[in-house]
């Protein structure tokens, strides 16, 4: 199997995540996979079905977002993905979702305050908030590359659109989407009850460095 036959399977894959985690409707949504070595990318097509995606109907395409090979038509995102893997070439992944809590954020351009350890753990920090921009251009992209230059966070909530999220790996993007619908509705639950505080600073570095470089099994031998 050809590397970018592994990605189509790869990339097919990561879309059910989308609906596993509740974080698309309809068609909504995307994500894609870098080619290493290559200025190409795999992602979903324009407006076809979740149930209807194959590895065989996703499509390849360059960062400007011409289709390269493929029978569809690439997602209408495909700019916006190829211009954060040309400014950021240590990224493998980017999705993009309308989940619901983390859009409502966008919706009223406020960035997510990082007063709960999960927040700290996966983000760093606060979830930003990046300029609104319209399909079609680099604007997209441009908003994201920009607002998340000297951010830990690996996503953005693009205002009055939705979250962006970006990862070494197109399932590390996915996570982050995952993640950021879930911190989403948990401040959004506790702004409810009343004002939150952010964490302290050095506890969020404190959280960050564990969890990026030790949680789980990276320590094990
Ligand atoms: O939000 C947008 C475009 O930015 C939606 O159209 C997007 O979620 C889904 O578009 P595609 O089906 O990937 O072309």
């Amino acid at each position: 199997m050809s590397v970018i036959e592994k990605l189509r399977v790869e990339v097919c894959d990561l879309h059910r995540e989308l609906i596993r985690w509740g974080l698309v409707a309809w068609t909504a949504g995307n994500v894609s996979a870098r080619v290493p070595g290559e200025d190409l990318l795999v992602i979903k097509p324009s407006g076809v079905s979740y149930e209807d995606l194959s590895p065989e109907a996703m499509v390849v395409a360059d960062f400007s977002g011409r289709l390269v090979d493929g029978h569809h038509a690439p997602s209408s995102d495909t700019e916006a993905h190829g211009y954060v893997y040309a400014h950021m070439p240590h990224i493998g992944g980017v999705v993009h979702t309308h989940s619901p809590y983390a859009t409502a954020w966008a919706a009223r351009g406020e960035p997510i305050p990082c007063s709960i350890t999960a927040m700290a753990d996966e983000f760093g920090g606060d979830i930003p908030v990046g300029p609104f921009a319209l399909i079609g251009s680099d604007a997209i992209g441009r908003g994201i590359v920009e607002t998340l230059a000297g951010h830990r966070s690996p996503a953005v909530l693009m205002r009055q659109h939705g979250p962006f999220t970006i990862g070494a790996t197109a399932k590390a993007a996915v996570k982050a989407a995952v993640m950021c619908e879930d911190v989403a509705r948990t401040m959004h639950l506790a702004r409810q009850l009343g004002p939150v505080e952010r964490l302290p600073s050095q506890a969020v570095d404190s959280l960050h460095d564990r969890y990026q470089n030790v949680y789980g099994q990276k320590g094990a031998r």
